[in-house]
Protein backbone atom coordinates (compact mmCIF):
# COMPACT_ATOMS: atom_id res chain seq x y z
CA UNK A 1 0.00 0.00 0.00
CA UNK A 2 1.07 3.92 -0.89
CA UNK A 3 0.00 6.03 2.32
CA UNK A 4 -0.01 9.69 2.47
CA UNK A 5 -0.03 11.04 5.56
CA UNK A 6 -1.05 14.73 6.56
CA UNK A 7 1.11 16.14 3.11
CA UNK A 8 1.57 19.40 2.30
CA UNK A 9 3.80 20.87 -0.50
CA UNK A 10 5.56 23.56 -1.54
CA UNK A 11 7.75 25.77 -4.02
CA UNK A 12 8.98 28.87 -2.13
CA UNK A 13 5.62 30.08 -0.49
CA UNK A 14 3.49 28.77 -3.36
CA UNK A 15 1.32 26.13 -1.49
CA UNK A 16 0.89 23.27 -4.11
CA UNK A 17 -1.69 21.36 -2.50
CA UNK A 18 -1.93 21.03 1.73
CA UNK A 19 -2.36 18.49 4.74
CA UNK A 20 -3.57 15.75 1.96
CA UNK A 21 -4.51 12.18 3.40
CA UNK A 22 -5.36 9.27 0.84
CA UNK A 23 -4.34 5.24 0.00
CA UNK A 24 -3.50 3.03 -2.85
CA UNK A 25 -3.69 -0.19 -3.05
CA UNK A 26 -2.08 -2.92 -5.02
CA UNK A 27 -4.16 -3.76 -7.63
CA UNK A 28 -5.85 -0.13 -8.14
CA UNK A 29 -5.61 1.71 -11.14
CA UNK A 30 -5.22 5.41 -10.27
CA UNK A 31 -5.81 8.64 -12.59
CA UNK A 32 -4.45 12.07 -11.43
CA UNK A 33 -6.39 14.97 -12.63
CA UNK A 34 -6.57 18.25 -12.26
CA UNK A 35 -6.21 21.35 -14.26
CA UNK A 36 -2.98 22.34 -15.77
CA UNK A 37 -0.68 23.22 -12.80
CA UNK A 38 -2.72 21.85 -10.60
CA UNK A 39 0.64 19.77 -8.75
CA UNK A 40 -0.03 16.24 -10.58
CA UNK A 41 3.35 16.25 -11.66
CA UNK A 42 4.53 17.79 -8.57
CA UNK A 43 2.67 14.62 -6.71
CA UNK A 44 4.06 12.12 -8.45
CA UNK A 45 7.52 13.30 -7.63
CA UNK A 46 6.40 13.06 -4.10
CA UNK A 47 5.05 9.81 -4.65
CA UNK A 48 8.22 8.57 -6.44
CA UNK A 49 10.42 10.15 -3.83
CA UNK A 50 12.30 12.80 -6.36
CA UNK A 51 11.44 15.59 -3.87
CA UNK A 52 10.92 15.73 0.03
CA UNK A 53 7.16 16.75 1.65
CA UNK A 54 7.18 20.15 3.08
CA UNK A 55 5.36 18.36 5.94
CA UNK A 56 3.74 14.83 6.09
CA UNK A 57 4.93 11.80 5.03
CA UNK A 58 4.86 9.06 2.52
CA UNK A 59 5.48 5.07 2.56
CA UNK A 60 5.24 2.20 0.08
CA UNK A 61 4.55 -0.68 2.09
CA UNK A 62 5.72 0.39 5.38
CA UNK A 63 8.82 2.15 4.42
CA UNK A 64 9.51 5.72 3.58
CA UNK A 65 9.66 6.52 0.19
CA UNK A 66 12.83 8.61 0.20
CA UNK A 67 14.60 5.81 2.08
CA UNK A 68 15.71 3.42 -1.72
CA UNK A 69 14.94 0.65 0.04
CA UNK A 70 11.53 1.24 0.00
CA UNK A 71 10.82 1.61 -3.93
CA UNK A 72 14.17 -0.33 -5.14
CA UNK A 73 12.96 -2.67 -7.73
CA UNK A 74 9.38 -2.20 -6.86
CA UNK A 75 8.64 0.81 -8.41
CA UNK A 76 8.78 2.76 -11.52
CA UNK A 77 8.47 5.78 -12.98
CA UNK A 78 8.45 7.00 -16.76
CA UNK A 79 8.26 10.85 -17.00
CA UNK A 80 6.39 13.04 -19.42
CA UNK A 81 9.85 13.37 -21.34
CA UNK A 82 12.23 11.17 -20.90
CA UNK A 83 15.55 10.66 -23.35
CA UNK A 84 16.73 7.40 -25.14
CA UNK A 85 20.15 7.12 -26.58
CA UNK A 86 19.21 7.89 -30.79
CA UNK A 87 21.96 5.96 -32.39
CA UNK A 88 21.21 2.81 -30.41
CA UNK A 89 18.16 0.43 -31.39
CA UNK A 90 14.94 -0.08 -30.11
CA UNK A 91 16.58 -3.78 -28.36
CA UNK A 92 19.71 -1.82 -27.09
CA UNK A 93 18.00 0.63 -25.15
CA UNK A 94 16.39 -1.77 -22.99
CA UNK A 95 18.71 -3.92 -23.05
CA UNK A 96 21.48 -1.20 -21.34
CA UNK A 97 18.76 -0.48 -18.41
CA UNK A 98 18.28 -3.85 -17.92
CA UNK A 99 21.71 -4.88 -17.69
CA UNK A 100 22.43 -1.67 -15.62
CA UNK A 101 19.55 -3.26 -13.56
CA UNK A 102 21.33 -6.85 -13.44
CA UNK A 103 18.05 -7.85 -14.72
CA UNK A 104 17.77 -11.47 -16.37
CA UNK A 105 18.18 -11.14 -20.31
CA UNK A 106 14.73 -13.35 -21.68
CA UNK A 107 13.13 -10.05 -19.06
CA UNK A 108 13.92 -7.47 -22.32
CA UNK A 109 12.17 -9.79 -24.55
CA UNK A 110 9.17 -10.43 -22.22
CA UNK A 111 8.50 -6.31 -22.17
CA UNK A 112 9.42 -5.67 -26.02
CA UNK A 113 6.42 -8.24 -26.79
CA UNK A 114 4.37 -7.04 -23.84
CA UNK A 115 4.48 -3.18 -25.38
CA UNK A 116 4.54 -4.95 -29.33
CA UNK A 117 7.70 -3.33 -29.96
CA UNK A 118 9.44 -6.91 -30.47
CA UNK A 119 8.89 -6.48 -34.02
CA UNK A 120 10.51 -3.55 -34.34
CA UNK A 121 13.20 -4.31 -32.07
CA UNK A 122 16.02 -3.40 -34.68
CA UNK A 123 15.16 0.00 -35.54
CA UNK A 124 17.39 2.97 -34.12
CA UNK A 125 15.44 5.61 -31.78
CA UNK A 126 16.17 7.84 -34.42
CA UNK A 127 13.96 5.93 -36.84
CA UNK A 128 11.06 5.53 -34.82
CA UNK A 129 7.35 7.12 -34.63
CA UNK A 130 6.35 9.33 -31.38
CA UNK A 131 4.06 6.43 -30.61
CA UNK A 132 7.28 3.52 -30.92
CA UNK A 133 9.45 6.09 -28.58
CA UNK A 134 6.60 5.93 -25.98
CA UNK A 135 5.90 2.07 -25.75
CA UNK A 136 9.92 1.82 -25.63
CA UNK A 137 9.63 3.98 -22.76
CA UNK A 138 6.81 2.14 -20.88
CA UNK A 139 9.43 -0.83 -21.94
CA UNK A 140 12.17 0.59 -19.82
CA UNK A 141 9.25 1.69 -16.84
CA UNK A 142 8.05 -2.39 -16.84
CA UNK A 143 12.01 -4.06 -16.35
CA UNK A 144 11.83 -5.40 -13.48
CA UNK A 145 8.13 -6.37 -13.05
CA UNK A 146 7.71 -3.22 -10.77
CA UNK A 147 4.66 -3.71 -8.38
CA UNK A 148 3.66 0.31 -8.84
CA UNK A 149 3.97 1.61 -12.23
CA UNK A 150 3.71 5.79 -12.30
CA UNK A 151 3.84 7.17 -15.69
CA UNK A 152 2.84 11.35 -16.43
CA UNK A 153 1.32 11.81 -18.79
CA UNK A 154 2.04 8.67 -21.11
CA UNK A 155 -0.44 9.87 -24.12
CA UNK A 156 0.43 13.20 -24.39
CA UNK A 157 1.37 14.66 -27.93
CA UNK A 158 0.30 11.13 -29.52
CA UNK A 159 -2.14 10.85 -32.22
CA UNK A 160 -5.58 9.00 -31.72
CA UNK A 161 -3.80 5.52 -33.01
CA UNK A 162 -0.62 6.22 -30.98
CA UNK A 163 -2.93 6.63 -28.03
CA UNK A 164 -5.29 3.83 -28.12
CA UNK A 165 -1.60 1.58 -28.59
CA UNK A 166 -0.49 2.93 -25.33
CA UNK A 167 -3.88 2.32 -23.74
CA UNK A 168 -4.39 -0.86 -24.22
CA UNK A 169 -1.11 -1.76 -22.61
CA UNK A 170 -2.19 0.24 -19.91
CA UNK A 171 -5.01 -1.51 -19.25
CA UNK A 172 -2.85 -4.82 -19.05
CA UNK A 173 -0.92 -3.24 -16.27
CA UNK A 174 -2.89 -3.15 -13.28
CA UNK A 175 -3.48 -6.62 -12.18
CA UNK A 176 -4.05 -8.00 -8.55
CA UNK A 177 -0.47 -7.71 -7.59
CA UNK A 178 0.61 -4.39 -9.62
CA UNK A 179 -0.85 -1.17 -9.46
CA UNK A 180 -1.05 2.12 -12.30
CA UNK A 181 -0.86 5.67 -11.22
CA UNK A 182 -0.83 8.06 -14.30
CA UNK A 183 -1.54 11.79 -14.65
CA UNK A 184 -4.39 12.67 -17.81
CA UNK A 185 -6.27 15.38 -18.95
CA UNK A 186 -8.27 13.10 -21.13
CA UNK A 187 -12.08 12.00 -19.28
CA UNK A 188 -12.20 8.99 -21.88
CA UNK A 189 -8.61 7.16 -20.60
CA UNK A 190 -10.20 7.95 -16.80
CA UNK A 191 -13.22 6.27 -18.26
CA UNK A 192 -11.18 3.07 -20.15
CA UNK A 193 -8.38 2.67 -17.89
CA UNK A 194 -8.88 4.40 -14.54
CA UNK A 195 -10.62 2.17 -11.55
CA UNK A 196 -9.86 5.14 -9.10
CA UNK A 197 -9.23 9.04 -9.78
CA UNK A 198 -6.82 11.27 -7.35
CA UNK A 199 -8.80 14.93 -7.95
CA UNK A 200 -6.06 17.97 -7.30
CA UNK A 201 -8.37 21.26 -6.71
CA UNK A 202 -7.78 24.25 -4.62
CA UNK A 203 -4.74 22.77 -2.67
CA UNK A 204 -6.57 19.20 -2.02
CA UNK A 205 -6.63 15.33 -3.32
CA UNK A 206 -9.72 14.19 -3.57
CA UNK A 207 -9.46 9.75 -4.12
CA UNK A 208 -12.97 9.11 -5.73
CA UNK A 209 -13.48 5.99 -7.41
CA UNK A 210 -13.79 6.33 -11.17
CA UNK A 211 -17.20 6.13 -11.92
CA UNK A 212 -18.11 8.57 -8.60
CA UNK A 213 -15.56 11.09 -10.57
CA UNK A 214 -16.87 10.88 -14.29
CA UNK A 215 -20.57 11.26 -12.68
CA UNK A 216 -19.50 14.54 -11.21
CA UNK A 217 -17.35 15.94 -13.55
CA UNK A 218 -20.37 15.35 -16.46
CA UNK A 219 -22.80 17.30 -13.87
CA UNK A 220 -20.30 20.08 -13.89
CA UNK A 221 -19.76 20.52 -17.40
CA UNK A 222 -23.32 20.47 -18.34
CA UNK A 223 -24.63 22.99 -15.33
N1 LIG B 1 10.50 23.36 -9.56
C1 LIG B 1 9.53 24.26 -9.40
N2 LIG B 1 9.75 25.42 -8.76
C2 LIG B 1 8.76 26.32 -8.58
N3 LIG B 1 7.48 26.14 -8.99
C3 LIG B 1 7.20 24.98 -9.63
C4 LIG B 1 8.20 23.98 -9.87
N4 LIG B 1 7.62 22.95 -10.53
C5 LIG B 1 6.32 23.28 -10.69
N5 LIG B 1 6.08 24.50 -10.16
C6 LIG B 1 4.77 25.18 -10.12
O1 LIG B 1 3.92 24.37 -9.30
C7 LIG B 1 2.60 24.30 -9.85
C8 LIG B 1 2.24 22.84 -10.11
O2 LIG B 1 3.05 22.37 -11.20
P1 LIG B 1 2.91 20.89 -11.77
O3 LIG B 1 3.87 20.78 -12.91
O4 LIG B 1 3.03 19.92 -10.67
O5 LIG B 1 1.40 20.92 -12.31
P2 LIG B 1 0.66 19.89 -13.27
O6 LIG B 1 -0.70 19.67 -12.69
O7 LIG B 1 1.51 18.68 -13.48
O8 LIG B 1 0.56 20.75 -14.61
P3 LIG B 1 0.32 20.31 -16.15
O9 LIG B 1 -1.08 19.76 -16.24
O10 LIG B 1 0.43 21.60 -16.90
O11 LIG B 1 1.38 19.32 -16.52
C9 LIG B 1 2.61 25.20 -11.10
O12 LIG B 1 2.14 26.45 -10.73
C10 LIG B 1 4.08 25.24 -11.48
O13 LIG B 1 4.37 26.45 -12.14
Amino acid sequence: MIKIENATQMYHSNIIFEQVNFTIDRGERVAIVGRNGAGKTTLLHALVGFSRLKEGKISIDGKAVHQPAAWKGKLSYLPEKFQLYLQLSVVENVQYVADTLRIPKKEVEAVLRHTNMWDYKDKRISQVSKGMLQRVGLSVALLGKPEWVVLDEPTSGLDPFGRNDILKIMENIGTSNRSLLFTTHHMNEVNKIATHVLYLHDKKIIKLDANTFLEQFERSISS
